[in-house]
């Protein structure tokens, strides 16, 4: 499986925030998605999940030599900023949303192993949303990924706002699901980038260019990287 970016362009007012996205993304990797402040990576999850509609362009998903368009359902959003129904406890959310994935759910996992696996106190589940950390919500918003299983998942610095153990389960966890996905993660932390992800690709200028395979292993990495983001600011 593949997801093929054509030409994708975003405009806000008079700033042309992406200018023509080509990029191909192959199922199995885990892809870190990189760049300065305002550079677009959300404005690029956006317009791939549809919370904002692209410009011009498209984005298909192909499997065995068929593209068909991306479509809502395809995807798993992490937001920065988690958004649940805080009038709901965990556990109720959770359970609405194993409902309404039923036909998705690995059929070997109740709502408490969903729970167990990313490290949900007993006592928090049932807690009202409200009242959960940051890191707690994104917890949550992940689970939906690992629940419903959507081919394309889109991580908007999630792992941030984990603490160091919850992070690593997470990490493991991503390890572990990515041969049936394209996960593609954008972060700040060149550390974690270098660590996790299979390739590395920057948002640069309105466009996506892919980092060298060696760069990302080579002892220069971050020096490369932030030499990459310098030039991008004088393109
Ligand atoms: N809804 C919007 N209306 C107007 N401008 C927007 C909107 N969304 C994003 N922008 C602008 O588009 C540019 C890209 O923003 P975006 O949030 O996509 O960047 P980012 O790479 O995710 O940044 P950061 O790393 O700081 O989170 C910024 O200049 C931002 O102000």
């Amino acid at each position: 499986m593949q997801l093929q970016l054509d030409n994708i362009r975003k405009s806000f007012g008079n700033k042309e925030v992406l200018k023509g996205i080509d990029f191909t993304f192959e199922q199995g990797k885990i892809y870190g998605l990189l760049g300065r402040n305002g550079a677009g990576k959300t404005s690029l999850f956006n317009c791939l999940s549809g919370e904002t509609g692209m410009d011009s362009g498209a984005a298909f998903l192909r499997e065995q030599e068929v593209s068909r368009p991306l479509e809502e359902g395809d995807i798993g959003y992490v937001f920065s900023l988690p958004i649940l129904p805080e009038f709901l406890t965990g556990y109720e959310f959770v359970k609405f949303y194993m409902d309404i994935n039923q036909d998705k759910i690995d059929p070997g996992r109740t709502l408490e192993d969903y729970f167990s696996i990313i490290k949900f106190e007993e006592e928090d589940r049932h807690r009202l949303i409200k009242g959960y950390s940051h890191g707690m919500k994104n917890k949550i918003q992940m689970l939906c990924f690992i629940i419903s299983r959507p081919p394309l998942i889109l991580l908007d610095e999630p792992l941030t706002s984990f603490d160091v153990v919850v992070a690593l389960e997470i990490k493991k966890l991503l390890r572990e699901m990515k041969q049936d996905h394209i996960i593609i993660f954008s972060t700040h932390i060149l550390q974690l980038a270098a660590d996790l992800c299979d390739e590395l690709v920057i948002l640069n200028n309105g466009y996506l260019q892919e980092i060298p395979p060696e760069t990302l292993r080579s002892p220069e990495f971050e020096e490369q990287v932030i030499e990459l983001l310098r030039d991008g600011e004088h393109a």
